[in-house]
């Protein structure tokens, strides 16, 4: 199993790239690249860890090298917020980073699962889908948007507010991946129960959660450690599925017919294609449906402004 990582040297891409070297499989290969010169170094450093996986590092302007024969393909590169800045204002540079690097991987490696952690996700992906149908190589069950940044903070804040063992709570987290696009279910959560205003509290900090870690880091960049946590869980499901690991399911933001939108997180079943099955998501509240609602316009907006620009 061949795993890369594009902007491998930056603050999640590096963490992430620790994790699968001490977590993919033995005899998996780790790929890093990034345009920061330091790139080779990263993978040096890693290399140094006694895991059964292989690692390699390259720089530079072409990522080709690093794609060659990936079965998994996990995107980072680009710039991340600050202070003031909503995740669409990175769009002007991040759109067009995205689009390169799915240009190459549509020549490269066309048939690898592909997972964008760039943001602004709810457009970087609707991007990637363009570029991969231009190249006529679009498979909607082999690419996600990685919104498992908050399925992790869900899980974390309710563990937390309700006293619950953290393992034991589970929660699907559907739309998109920025402010009111993000929709914990939390009538969903087992064990547990919220007040209105409890309801209305979580969800909005889980919809922020984001912004407290850009203001946190008062402009030295946004989530690095937690994202290279949910960005490794995320990449090692898919793993799994590929390896024909049953029942592994992952809410991810997916081109999956949705009634909604043409792109919408929601759970999926993974397997040995990427999506199995996209899973309905339930029963929701009457406060979910309206917030469900209510986030439609602006996930289609940040859908077409992706569609748009590559067209
Ligand atoms: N999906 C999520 O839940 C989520 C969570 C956190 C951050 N993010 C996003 O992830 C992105 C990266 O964040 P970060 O904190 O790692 O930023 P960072 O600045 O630390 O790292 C970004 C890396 O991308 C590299 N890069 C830039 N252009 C490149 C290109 N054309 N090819 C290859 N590499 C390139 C840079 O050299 C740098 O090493 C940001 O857009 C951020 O908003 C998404
Ligand atoms: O908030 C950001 O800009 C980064 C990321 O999307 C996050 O949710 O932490």
């Amino acid at each position: 199993m061949k795993v890369a990582v594009l902007g491998a040297a930056g603050g999640i891409g590096q963490a992430l790239a620790l994790l699968l070297k001490t977590q993919l499989p033995a005899g998996s290969k780790l790929s890093l690249y990034d345009i920061a010169p330091v790139t080779p170094g990263v993978a040096v450093d890693l290399s140094h860890i006694p895991t059964a996986v292989e690692v390699k590092g390259f720089a530079g302007q072409d990522p080709s090298a690093a794609l060659e024969g990936a079965d998994v393909v996990l995107i980072s590169a680009g710039v991340a917020r600050k202070p003031g800045m909503d995740r669409s204002d990175l769009f002007n540079i991040n759109a067009g980073i995205v689009r390169n690097l799915m240009e190459k991987c549509a020549a490269t490696c066309p048939k690898a699962l592909i997972g964008i952690i760039t943001n602004p996700v709810n457009t970087t992906v609707a991007i990637a889908a363009e570029v991969l149908k231009a190249a006529g190589v679009y498979d909607k069950n082999r690419l996600f948007g990685i919104t498992t940044l908050d399925v992790i903070r869900s899980e974390t804040f309710i563990a937390e507010a309700k006293g619950l063992n953290v393992a034991d709570v589970k929660v699907s987290v559907i739309g998109g991946h920025s402010g009111v696009t993000i929709l914990p279910l939390l009538s969903q959560v087992e064990g547990v129960s919220f007040t209105d205003e409890e309801v209305a509290a979580m969800t909005t900090r889980i919809q922020n959660a984001g912004t407290e870690v850009v203001e946190a880091k008062a402009g030295g960049g946004s989530a690095t450690l937690s994202m290279g946590q949910a960005a490794c869980r995320f990449g090692l499901s898919l793993v799994r599925g590929l390896q024909g690991e049953e029942n592994i399911v992952e809410c991810a933001y997916v081109d999956g017919g949705s009634e909604h939108a043409e792109f919408f997180a929601q759970p999926v079943l993974l397997g040995k294609n990427g999506v199995e099955k996209v899973l309905a998501y339930g029963d929701v509240s009457e406060f979910e449906a309206n917030a469900r609602d209510a986030m439609l316009d602006t996930l289609k907006a940040d859908i077409t402004l992706g569609v748009d620009f590559v067209k």
